[in-house]
């Protein structure tokens, strides 16, 4: 596989002194899914901005198959499309024109033969001659994707592509992009929606103000969200954790009288029958055992408040 998008410690401080971007790098492969994910005013919609050409870096770089963004901007946004957030449709169009015109925008020829074709995978074909104000919320986001795709762009960014649309269309919106994957389009798309990120992205990157906080195999992240604590309540505290336990990497919870087990739930062997059985066996008496599951949600949480914490030091 192949670099297709390469984004190598950018900035941005906007005119009014808000650093928007402090210096993020990211590679992303060619055909890969990568889900940005982010709180509000994260940076995410300002990086797909600077990479589309609608806003300026501050400083850094990025390529587009190996054009400069700046240096090269025809030929990088050429490979581009861009479903935006925001419905910046003409009402009294016809969807066909539309997507037309997004294609001759780019400097291409027509050819119906390929719009007929994005039409129908975006189930768009029987209102082709629909204008766009006569058409449902779904229906013009749909229209947005037939859009940005017009020009048959290798790098495909969506940004919150399915903020407040129903449940039927987010799965339909999913299985779109599933499509294009396996067509070999490389695609970006920011969301708000941890389950979005799980649903369909090859990788995860975790983005708050300004920074990139991780940016991890959506598998990997599963697996560490597969995680459960196992909280062992004891009858006395203990100080120290005896040795003859150090195999389990037991630690403390908030209290001294509180061991915490970290297991993966998918393990053939979770260890902890036999655990019980070395607990008991260093004279440690159990009060009480519960179990506690660490969610992407829950690591999503911590990651971005220690970012905010440290941002407020
Ligand atoms: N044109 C602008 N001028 C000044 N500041 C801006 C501008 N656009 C965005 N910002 C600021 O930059 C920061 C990042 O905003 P951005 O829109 O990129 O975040 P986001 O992650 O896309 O958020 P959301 O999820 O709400 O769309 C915010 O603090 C925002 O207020």
């Amino acid at each position: 596989m192949s670099t297709m998008l390469s984004i190598r410690d950018v900035r941005k401080v906007y005119d009014g002194g808000g650093e928007a971007l402090k210096g993020v790098s990211l590679e992303i492969e060619e055909g890969e899914i990568l889900a940005l994910l982010g709180p509000n005013g994260a940076g995410k919609t300002t990086l797909i901005s600077i990479i589309c050409g609608i806003a300026t870096l501050t400083s850094g770089k990025i390529t587009v198959g190996g054009h400069d963004v700046i240096e090269d901007f025809r030929a990088a946004r050429r490979m581009i499309g861009l479903v935006p957030q925001e419905m910046n449709l003409e009402p009294f169009e016809k969807v066909i024109n539309t997507v037309a015109l997004s294609r001759g925008l780019h400097g291409l020829p027509r050819n119906d033969s390929y719009l007929d074709e994005v039409l129908k995978k975006l189930s768009l074909w029987d209102k082709r001659d629909t204008p766009i104000r006569e058409l449902s919320g779904g229906m013009k986001r749909r229209v947005l994707i037939a859009k940005a795709l017009s020009h048959a762009p290798r790098v495909l960014f969506l940004d919150e592509p399915t903020a407040g649309v129903d449940v039927e269309l987010r799965k339909d919106m999913w299985q779109i992009v599933r499509e294009l994957k396996a067509q070999g389009v490389t695609i970006i798309l920011t969301t708000h929606y941890i389950e979005e990120a799980e649903a369909i992205a090859d990788r995860i990157g975790v983005i708050s103000r300004g920074d990139i906080l991780l940016v991890e195999e959506t598998g990997s992240l599963m697996r560490r969200m597969g995680r459960k604590d196992l909280l062992i309540e004891l009858h006395e505290p203990v100080a120290t954790i005896p040795e003859s336990l150090s195999k389990y990497d037991l630690r403390h919870g908030e209290r001294d009288d509180v061991l915490i087990y970290s297991y993966d739930t998918q393990a053939a062997r979770t260890g902890i029958t036999q655990l019980l059985t070395d607990l008991s066996e260093a004279g440690l008496v159990l009060r009480d055992v519960q179990t506690r599951q660490s969610s992407l949600e829950e690591i999503f949480v911590g990651l971005v408040r220690d970012n905010n914490a440290e941002d407020a030091a």
